[in-house]
């Protein structure tokens, strides 16, 4: 796991060839260069996507350095300069980096997160960062979706045995907290990063006892305080929902315990559910909860709550854990300036036949702009680095492709959305713990407008760019493009 991995070579080759060859380069070693990352569209159709993923960069960096097994290997490929070995041995960040908090939505096209460094020093953390954004993000937009289709009910992510790796079930549990899971079957998230851990128990606790009836009474006695029995190993309705319901009223009831639980986990949810429920008040057990898994993503909970299911709760396993439906977050990490030697910007630009995949050049700013009355977020601001938001004046917002749509708001608050993280190579931001990040997710998806939160076509959000920027932008485009 990552605290105990040195990650420094999880980089793709092209960043040490290119490392090495900005060394030899005259000029390029020292050259300041920023980097932004962001992404082009949401995933699933969505509105917006979660940020997350923060922390375990801040790790990565704090950790980057070359073993002597690493330069030793370096070596062997017989493509690096020794000097440039040598300087890989005292390797470290030395640069600047703003982000996005964890669990803040994020629109594409926008930097979530900065950096400002030496071209070598820039140019390496690529793979890494991208990696751990693309991930966490790709997983906390999922989840979020899936945990809004709950209507408020909790959700526990169940995924880690159709994870894709270890990374992946843990990392993947931690990203699905901070977009508003209620905890993980996954202990060593808990453990690791305080997703909270729990769950039911397995088909094969039912099958190990000589009866569906003895299984459910022993675990009560053992956990009458958290006892979700399985109901679906034989027979549903014929023997699983009687059965739980005897052994509550046998070991939990004559306890004072009426907090309890039963598992559905194949079948139809909603017809099983609604059944189960009038069976359990029918015994006096209005108290006892409905958890329901199998195969579950946002679409199918939105539907077993339109049929009129009585689910309490939801446990979503693979479709959240490896994103199903759209298993790909495409965040990229893109040159968008570099400093001459008098430390003056000179803005870059990647140009591309398709006008979506072309870089907002320059050191930006991002501004989330609040309506005052309603304090809802009704667009994102691109600027440069060095311009403000004057909230007392009228603002006027273009759209950057269709110019002259254009409107003017006032009484509204701006704030920034990038905060400093690194500043000359030290940390200079604590991430708050987790259980916070996830009330700030919450939070700020609250910000938003309905429509923009729709699953299908949500309403498009802004994502404008200053006048200066736009300016910067078209004289860059006439400029390269021809
Ligand atoms: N009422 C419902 N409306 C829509 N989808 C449902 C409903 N009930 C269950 N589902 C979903 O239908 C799928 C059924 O999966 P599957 O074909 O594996 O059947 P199963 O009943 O789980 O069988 P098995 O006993 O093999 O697990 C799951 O994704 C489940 O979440
Ligand atoms: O379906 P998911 O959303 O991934 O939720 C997790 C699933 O994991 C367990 O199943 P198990 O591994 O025992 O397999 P099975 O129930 O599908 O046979 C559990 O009973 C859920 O069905
Ligand atoms: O605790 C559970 O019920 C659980 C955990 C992992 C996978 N499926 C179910």
């Amino acid at each position: 796991m990552q605290e105990h991995m040195n990650y420094t070579l999880l980089c793709d080759f092209y960043e040490l060839t290119m490392g090495n060859g900005y060394f030899q380069t005259e000029g390029y070693a020292d050259q300041i260069c920023y980097f932004d990352v962001f992404f082009r569209t949401v995933p699933d159709g969505g509105g917006f996507a979660i940020a997350a993923g923060l922390e375990q960069v801040i790790d990565y960096i704090e950790q980057l350095h070359f073993t002597e097994e690493d330069i030793a290997y370096l070596r062997s490929k017989g493509c690096f300069c020794e000097e440039f070995l040598d300087y890989l041995r005292r390797f470290r960040f030395t640069g600047d980096i703003w982000a996005v908090p964890e669990g803040t939505p994020i629109f594409p096209r926008e930097p979530i997160l900065t950096v400002r460094a030496p071209a070598i020093e820039a140019q390496f953390i690529e793979t890494f960062l991208l990696l751990t954004l693309n991930h966490q993000s790709l997983i906390a937009t999922k989840t979020n979706r899936i945990v809004r289709a709950a209507e408020g009910r909790p959700v526990s992510e169940f995924g880690s045995r159709r994870a894709q790796g270890p990374d992946a079930a843990v990392l993947g549990a931690r990203a699905s907290y901070i977009a508003g899971c209620a905890g993980t079957a996954c202990t060593l998230a808990d453990e690791m990063y305080g997703s909270p851990a729990g769950g039911t128990m397995a088909h094969s606790w039912v099958q190990m006892f000589p009866d569906e009836y003895t299984a459910f009474k022993t675990y009560c006695q053992l956990y009458p305080h958290s006892a979700t029995l399985l109901v679906d190993t034989y027979n549903v309705l014929k023997s699983g929902v009687p059965n739980a319901i005897r052994a509550f009223k046998e070991v939990l009831l004559p306890q004072g315990i009426t907090n309890c639980a039963i598992r559905l986990d194949s079948g139809d949810l909603t017809y099983l559910s609604r059944k189960a429920r009038k069976m359990l008040d029918a015994a006096g057990l209005t108290e006892c909860k409905i958890v329901a898994s199998n195969s579950l993503d946002e679409y199918i909970i939105r539907d077993l709550l339109l049929q009129g299911a009585k689910i309490d709760s939801f446990g979503v396993g693979e479709r959240l854990i490896t994103s199903k439906s759209e298993p790909v977050f495409g965040g990229v990490y893109k040159l968008a300036a570099v400093e001459d030697k008098a430390g003056n910007i000179i803005p870059k630009i990647k140009i591309s036949a398709n006008p979506g995949k072309i870089t907002n050049p320059h050191f930006k700013k991002v501004f989330r702009l609040f309506d005052n009355e309603t304090g809802k977020a009704f667009a994102d601001l691109i600027t440069l680095h060095d311009e403000t938001v004057d909230q007392t004046q009228p603002l006027e917002l273009f759209d950057p492709d269709a110019t002259w749509k254009r409107s003017v708001f006032t009484n509204f608050t701006a704030k920034e959305l990038l905060v400093p993280i690194f500043l000359g190579g030290k940390l200079v931001y604590q991430s708050p713990p987790i259980a916070e990040m996830r009330a700030w997710c919450a939070g700020q998806i609250d910000l938003l407008w309905d429509e923009v939160k729709r699953f299908e076509n949500p309403h498009n959000y802004y994502v404008d760019l200053s006048q200066r920027l736009w300016d910067i932008k078209q004289e860059l485009l006439r400029r390269e493009g021809n």
